[in-house]
């Protein structure tokens, strides 16, 4: 968040340049900060797949997947200041020899930045490949992508492995949700803004949700989801990075560091979920067939290459806990899915009650007040607040009427396009600001936390509740509210005119 280093030049190279992420999210990224002319202009950008092909072939290649998913109408002159500096390695990244290559396409005398948009479990041959071939110093920065291994013990293989060649300081762990500029938002939010500063408590708020929906099912990638679920796709990295944002202490100034060190305590404050309390805490669901903005979709059982024996959860829904002073007595739910009715990502606060109703009948209880951060789409805030309903009455009496005190970004920011939380984050790789990148021992809390919740749903041998698609997750997610006389916000998107 604080902008330390001034962009200088670097050697940005994509390992895994052909791959869906960096074709996808990546190359249009790159292409958005070329446009908005944030790329230094002597960068230059070098992909590494093994594919073999010229740096012609690589343009062209790279060209098609910004028009396919970034611009389709590419900004010719954008387009030709870009394609200036892609250059193209074929590499086994498996093959120690092919590292010698190298040499050829980066610059020594510049920062160079590796970004590993590959499986993590090469993450290693990587680090060997480049530390054989004498590129690594201190001042290469190396990019890893999520979800950092499949657990606590996996992810500690791959973090020692990166760690035998670069420190800390030179690594930055994606969570592309710490991009999101709503996200980052929830920093200003809380701490430019003394309303919300001050009422940030046990004393004020009843309850915290925190619900990422998507309506997209796996999206061909069975042999990745399957073996990860939602839980470790979702809840391990970008449901908790929210959660820490959300409950975090005031850190003392917007450094990494600063910021990270309380996230972390966060984490280490979260109660343990385990086979003791699983089942009163926590709800998973798999998807069956249904229909998602009148499209029939099919289960995931019955997607490509599904194996019909599959207990992976597509949905996850758990009451946590933050065992620390300011969060006492205070739960936070979490819920993400897939094919649920539409996108939509919310943290939506519930402040108390008003501890005694002056205003008679209409209203039996005075509805809590609301703070609804709308993550995406239609990203903004809202506060839900009791007024007057203006006018006079036979009686006397004071009719109150619940309104919004809606802010828009798209509204209020109207100028400004909203940056995909890749440009954010690549920009801030390439100036060496690593606030919004994870801390290795804030995955490893992660992990401790999350392991423990699927040991607890292995040991129990049940499966998954299933759930419709298109729907909101299994019923069973609305009685882990209910029960506490609680309900999910129902969010209600404004289509924009
Ligand atoms: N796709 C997404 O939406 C997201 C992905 N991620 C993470 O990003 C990373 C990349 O994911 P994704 O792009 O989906 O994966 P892909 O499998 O689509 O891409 C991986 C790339 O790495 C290359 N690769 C793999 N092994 C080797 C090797 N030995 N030598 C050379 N190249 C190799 C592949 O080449 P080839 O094509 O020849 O096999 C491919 O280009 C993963 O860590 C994933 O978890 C995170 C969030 C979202
Ligand atoms: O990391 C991931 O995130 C996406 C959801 O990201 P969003 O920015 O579209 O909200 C998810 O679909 C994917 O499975 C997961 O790997």
């Amino acid at each position: 968040m604080v902008m330390e280093n001034s962009n200088e030049p670097c050697d940005f190279v994509l390992f895994g340049a052909l791959g869906d992420l960096s074709r996808r999210k990546l190359l249009p990224s790159l292409y958005q900060l070329e446009k908005a002319q944030l790329l230094h202009p002597e960068t230059s950008i070098v992909g590494v797949a093994r594919q073999s092909m010229d740096v012609e072939a690589f343009q062209q290649e790279v060209k098609k997947n910004i028009q396919k998913f970034g611009e389709a109408d590419l900004c010719e002159d954008t387009w030709s200041r870009l394609s200036a500096r892609l250059d193209y390695v074929c590499v086994d990244m498996k093959d120690i020899a092919s590292y010698q290559q190298f040499d050829e396409h980066v610059n020594p005398d510049r920062t160079m930045v590796c970004y590993l948009a590959t499986p993590p479990s090469i993450y290693g041959d990587i680090c060997r490949g480049l530390h054989s071939s004498n590129i690594i110093d201190s001042s290469v920065r190396v990019v890893l992508e999520k979800p950092i291994g499949h657990d606590l013990e996996s992810s500690n293989i791959i973090n020692d492995q990166v760690a035998e060649y670069f420190s800390e300081s030179q690594i930055y762990r994606i969570d592309h949700y710490l991009g999101k500029e709503t996200v980052l938002n929830l920093v200003a939010l809380r701490f430019a803004n003394s309303i919300f500063a001050t009422n940030w408590d046990h004393n004020c708020i009843d309850h915290v949700q925190i619900s990422v929906a998507e309506s997209v099912g796996i999206e061909g990638r069975w042999g990745y989801f399957d073996d990860a679920g939602q839980m470790r796709d979702m809840v391990q990295n970008h449901l908790l990075q929210i959660l820490s944002l959300v409950a975090m202490e005031p850190p003392t100034t917007l450094d990494a560091d600063s910021i990270r060190d309380e996230k972390l305590k966060v984490l280490k404050a979260l109660r343990p979920i385990d086979s003791s309390n699983f089942n009163s805490t926590t709800v998973r669901g798999q998807y069956t067939a249904g229909f998602v903005k009148g499209e029939e979709v099919p289960g995931y059982l019955e997607e490509d290459d599904a194996n019909q024996k599959s207990q992976t959860e597509t949905f996850v829904a758990i009451k946590a806990n933050i065992d620390n002073w300011r969060w006492a007595g205070v739960p936070f739910y979490l819920r993400t899915g897939k094919r649920m009715p539409k996108k939509v990502s919310e943290v939506v606060i519930y402040f108390k009650r008003q501890p005694h109703n002056l205003f008679g009948d209409s209203f039996q209880s005075l509805p809590p007040n609301k703070l609804v951060i709308r993550l995406q789409p239609d990203e903004g805030v809202e506060i839900t607040v009791m007024n007057k309903v203006p006018g006079l009455t036979s009686s006397g009496s004071m009719d109150l009427q619940k309104s919004k005190l809606n802010l828009s970004f798209s509204e209020a920011f109207s100028a400004e396009r909203i940056p995909d939380a890749y440009e954010k984050l690549l920009l801030e790789v390439m100036l060496g600001n690593q606030a919004l990148f994870v801390r290795r021992d804030e995955v490893e809390q992660a992990w401790t936390w999350v392991d423990s919740i699927l040991e607890a749903w292995r040991g129990s041998n049940e499966p998954p509740e299933p759930y419709q698609a298109g729907t909101w997750g299994p019923v069973e997610s609305i009685g882990l509210l209910a029960r506490e006389n609680r309900s999910w916000y129902e969010s209600k998107i404004v289509k924009k005119k």
